[in-house]
């Protein structure tokens, strides 16, 4: 198939990685958790926006019940000081005692995992691991532990399946990178 250049706002992307070789990846993750969570009715905490897609797709291949709710994470500057404190909005379950996985679009700069799994793991739950599309190795500032990532990617800026630059390119079925 044919994917010509797409241009969101001022730029110019290139395609990446087609929506068949996505979606074979999200099928070896979810073949992957379901074997590893079979019998354990996973809880899966899907973070907006950006996981939308990827956590719909995921369900879809799931052999084992499992459970999903969504959440995001509110980004404020603390007064007191010059970091950034990332607090959860939207967690309505009571985690504590089960088996948790974070699903991501993308873990880049780690923040965003690194400030979501202490806050989780306060609440008790039996187990917590992280889902990621993709994952950028060399961009990675923290350290964890990511079980299940789908790709490895370069550390360019993508759009598509769920990933968006500034409010666009969300709908793409493919992944885009930045020329
Ligand atoms: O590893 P990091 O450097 O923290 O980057 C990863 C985060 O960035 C994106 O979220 P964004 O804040 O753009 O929100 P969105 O999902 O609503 O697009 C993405 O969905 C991840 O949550
Ligand atoms: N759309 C998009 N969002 C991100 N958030 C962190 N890294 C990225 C990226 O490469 N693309």
């Amino acid at each position: 198939m044919h994917h010509p250049p797409v241009t969101i706002h001022d730029k110019q992307f290139s395609i990446y990685l087609p929506e068949r070789k996505i979606l074979h990846s999200v099928e070896i993750v979810a073949a992957r958790l379901s074997h590893d969570y079979r019998g354990k009715r996973p809880l899966f905490l899907a973070v907006l926006n950006g996981s939308f897609m990827f956590a719909a797709d995921l369900m879809k291949e799931m052999s084992t019940p499992c459970e999903i709710s969504f959440i995001r994470l509110a980004s404020y500057t603390d007064m007191q000081s010059t970091g950034s404190v990332k607090e959860i909005m939207g967690l309505n379950e009571d985690i504590k005692d089960r088996h948790v996985v974070v699903l991501e679009d993308i873990v880049d700069t780690g923040h965003t995992v690194a400030a979501l799994l202490p806050q989780l793991r306060q609440q008790g739950p039996a187990s917590l691991e992280v889902a990621t599309l993709l994952i950028k190795p060399e961009s990675l500032q923290h350290n964890l532990v990511i079980k299940y990532p789908a790709m490895s990617i370069a550390n360019d800026f993508v759009v598509g399946y769920g990933l968006d630059y500034n409010g666009l390119g969300r709908n793409l079925r493919d992944i885009y990178k930045v020329m």
